[in-house]
């Protein structure tokens, strides 16, 4: 079942009066269940892509359609509705919230969607915490975490609410190749145990070896579109 259909997207940014064309008409259908790499050289149009798949901006014309919802019948609350039960995003700035703890970053994504029990809340929250390798510095803020560890709250956060899609921007960086395997393998037992459809933008080969399929842009263009092992999907 399609997750995702993109028809003919393009998407040009204004500069001053120069028109920016960052994609150019991309036809895309993802699946439910799909693990899909972005790749392709810098200024492709990769985070432009996601930044419309994730509803945090606009096409200037085609369509999107999420989950059979067409977007552009969405306005602003129903695209922010959208995003928080749906879609878990892993942004290579973290975006995480300074004043709270590494704990309280993960628990304030689930509290937003989530109606458990506090109990089952903090069991959950520790367990994902556990899971991408932050077991005893779940009382840290950002400012006391490295790079690596931010990233691994980022991807916490993401994965706790198990949404339907995740999309992530680069999300190996700033990781180990351990901490990447570590964290790599949780998203995949995600995929296959909650049908959780995934879409990274990277260069990294680790990610690309997970992926069912890799999709190459070039200049605002899907310019390869090649499908590996099967995927979990119905
Ligand atoms: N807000 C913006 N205003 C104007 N031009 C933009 C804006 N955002 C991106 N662009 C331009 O759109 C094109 C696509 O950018 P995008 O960030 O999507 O590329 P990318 O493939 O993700 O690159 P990278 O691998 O370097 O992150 C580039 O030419 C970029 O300069």
């Amino acid at each position: 079942m399609a997750l995702l259909e993109l028809k003919a997207v393009k998407k040009i940014y204004q500069q001053g009066k120069i028109e920016v064309p960052a994609l150019r008409g991309i036809d895309l259908t993802v699946n439910k269940g799909e693990f899909t790499t972005v790749f392709g050289p810098s200024g492709s149009g990769k985070t432009t892509m996601l930044n419309m798949i994730g509803c945090l901006d606009k096409p200037s014309s085609g369509e999107i359609n999420f989950n059979g919802q067409n977007l552009k019948k969405l306005d602003k609350k129903g695209l922010a509705m959208l995003r928080r039960y749906n879609i878990g995003f892993i942004f290579q700035s973290y975006n995480l919230i300074p004043v709270l703890t590494a704990y309280e970053n993960v628990e304030f994504a689930i509290r937003l969607v989530d109606k458990h029990s506090k109990k089952e809340i903090r069991e959950r929250v520790m367990k994902i915490l556990a899971d991408v390798g932050l077991d005893g510095l779940e009382n840290r803020r950002p400012n006391e975490l490295s790079g690596g560890q931010k990233q691994r709250v980022a991807i916490a956060r993401a994965l706790v609410k198990e949404p339907k899609l995740i999309l992530a921007d680069e999300p190996s960086a700033n990781l180990d190749s351990k901490t990447s395997e570590e964290v790599l393998e949780v998203m995949v037992k995600m995929n296959e145990e909650l049908g959780t459809t995934f879409i990274f933008s990277t260069h990294d080969p680790q990610v690309m070896d997970y992926a069912h399929r890799m999709l190459e842009i070039r200049d605002g263009l899907i310019s390869q579109d090649k499908r590996g092992e099967s995927y979990v999907s119905d």
